[in-house]
């Protein structure tokens, strides 16, 4: 946790009065809005796009003002979040808390993508963590079946007896694919099939890298 947190608040250093700001999704992010809260609280003026529902709600919670895309008059200014597998190239998979798809959209929609992890988090090289692509849930055992054609076996995400929904409505397929050696090409092809909706691969989108690590370093890359 205090890995998570100070690379979190290294990266909220980064928000500049006036700015414009996007929160990511899960336990990390979740301390860079709490530093952001504070720091809204001592003064600073932002505003902030939401990668959740849950990141939206603890953002009002701590008073920080929260804007629509339809009132966002160009970029988001700088989006803080975190990852589940960072590679040398600062490349990433995303989504294990299910919030890829609003993620990445925030992420394209902004200057720079501050990423935020421990130490656990960095590879060599990405497909460890079992990759999470979005579907709908209309025929979605086609779907799943040309998401395997790929090269993996997708295993769709539950809760309790359910199939996880995302907050679109979606479902989730977490796909072990092994060692990925071309995360851009497996992007495009993912995005490819009808019912895939959005895949957790982010591809040359971090503008920085900060890892917190275990002897209280902050390393930025
Ligand atoms: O992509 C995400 C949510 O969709 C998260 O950023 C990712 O799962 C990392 O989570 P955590 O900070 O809890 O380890």
């Amino acid at each position: 946790m205090e890995t998570k947190r100070i690379a979190a608040e290294r990266a909220v250093e980064y928000v500049g009065d006036g700015m414009v700001v996007g929160l990511g999704t899960g336990s990390t992010a979740y301390w860079a809005i709490q530093k952001l809260g504070a720091r809204v609280k001592e003064g600073l003026r932002v505003k902030a796009i939401a990668t959740s529902i849950e990141s939206e709600a603890l953002a009002r919670e701590l008073g920080i003002p929260i804007l629509s895309f339809a009132d966002l008059a160009g970029e988001i200014d700088l989006t803080i979040d975190g990852a589940d597998e960072v590679d040398a190239d600062n490349h990433l998979i995303k989504g294990g808390g299910g919030a890829l798809l609003r993620e990445k959209i925030v992420a394209k929609a902004s200057r720079e993508l501050i990423v935020i992890v421990d130490q656990s988090k960095l590879v060599d090289r990405l497909g460890d963590f079992p990759l999470p692509v979005e579907i709908v849930p209309f025929g979605c055992e086609m779907t799943l079946r040309h998401v395997s054609e790929l090269g993996c076996k997708p295993v769709l995400r539950t809760r309790g007896d359910e199939p996880f929904r995302t907050d679109n409505g979606n479902y989730i397929a977490d796909c072990a694919f092994g060692a990925i050696h071309d995360p851009g090409l497996l992007e495009t092809r993912l995005n490819g099939i009808p019912g895939v909706v959005e895949n957790g691969l982010f591809v040359g989108m971090s503008s920085k890298v900060i890892v917190g690590c275990g002897n209280g370093d902050v390393v930025e890359r």
